[in-house]
């Protein structure tokens, strides 16, 4: 795979967390690995109205995202490359925008294969606003190959 980017050099325009992408959510996690087979991805986050949904409100496309993304940062901390295969999201109470929000997922267990996630969007109160499961697959480098990228350092 010599000449090709590294996924880590084509991850920049990520609407989650890509740098690069000005149209992006610009997302930063701080990484938990204090107990190193459950690690933690928090986020702190305040939208503004380019994500409206309902009036004064995130919209739900964009709360899904912001789970996938949470979810989508325990994978490097537990040394796999995966991506969402399903997720679920229950949508608990409407999520504000211009507020202080808080993102935090957590690894809840390994099946071979399938990682499984959990992610909350929280209020500043701490009351759950939204939350989602989600199940990763393990990607290898064939399937990393044929997108023409080749294997970050994890
Ligand atoms: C490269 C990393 C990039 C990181 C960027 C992160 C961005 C944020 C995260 C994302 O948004 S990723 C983008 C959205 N996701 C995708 O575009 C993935 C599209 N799907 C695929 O490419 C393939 O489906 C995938 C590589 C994930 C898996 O394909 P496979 O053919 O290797 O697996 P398969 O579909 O057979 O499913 C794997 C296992 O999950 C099981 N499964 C599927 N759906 C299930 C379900 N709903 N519940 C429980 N198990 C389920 C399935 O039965 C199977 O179980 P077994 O291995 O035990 O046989």
């Amino acid at each position: 795979m010599k000449g090709h980017p590294t996924l880590d050099e084509r991850a920049s325009h990520c609407f989650g967390c890509g740098p690069a992408n000005p149209q992006g959510l610009h997302l930063s996690f701080e990484i938990d690995t204090t107990h190193p087979e459950a690690p933690t991805a928090t986020a702190h986050i305040q939208l503004t109205q380019l994500y409206e949904g309902p009036p004064g409100y995130i919209h739900g496309g964009i709360v899904a995202t912001l789970l996938d993304e949470s979810m989508s940062k325990l994978n490097r901390p537990l040394s796999v490359l995966a991506m969402t295969r399903h997720m679920e999201v229950d949508y608990l109470r409407p999520a504000p925008l211009h507020q202080p929000l808080t993102l935090i997922s957590r690894h809840l267990r390994r099946e071979g294969r399938k990682l499984f996630h959990q992610a909350e969007l929280l209020d500043s109160e701490g009351a759950v606003l939204a939350r989602g499961k989600g199940l990763f697959v393990v990607i290898d480098e064939k399937l990393l190959a044929r997108t023409g990228l080749t294997q970050p350092q994890i």
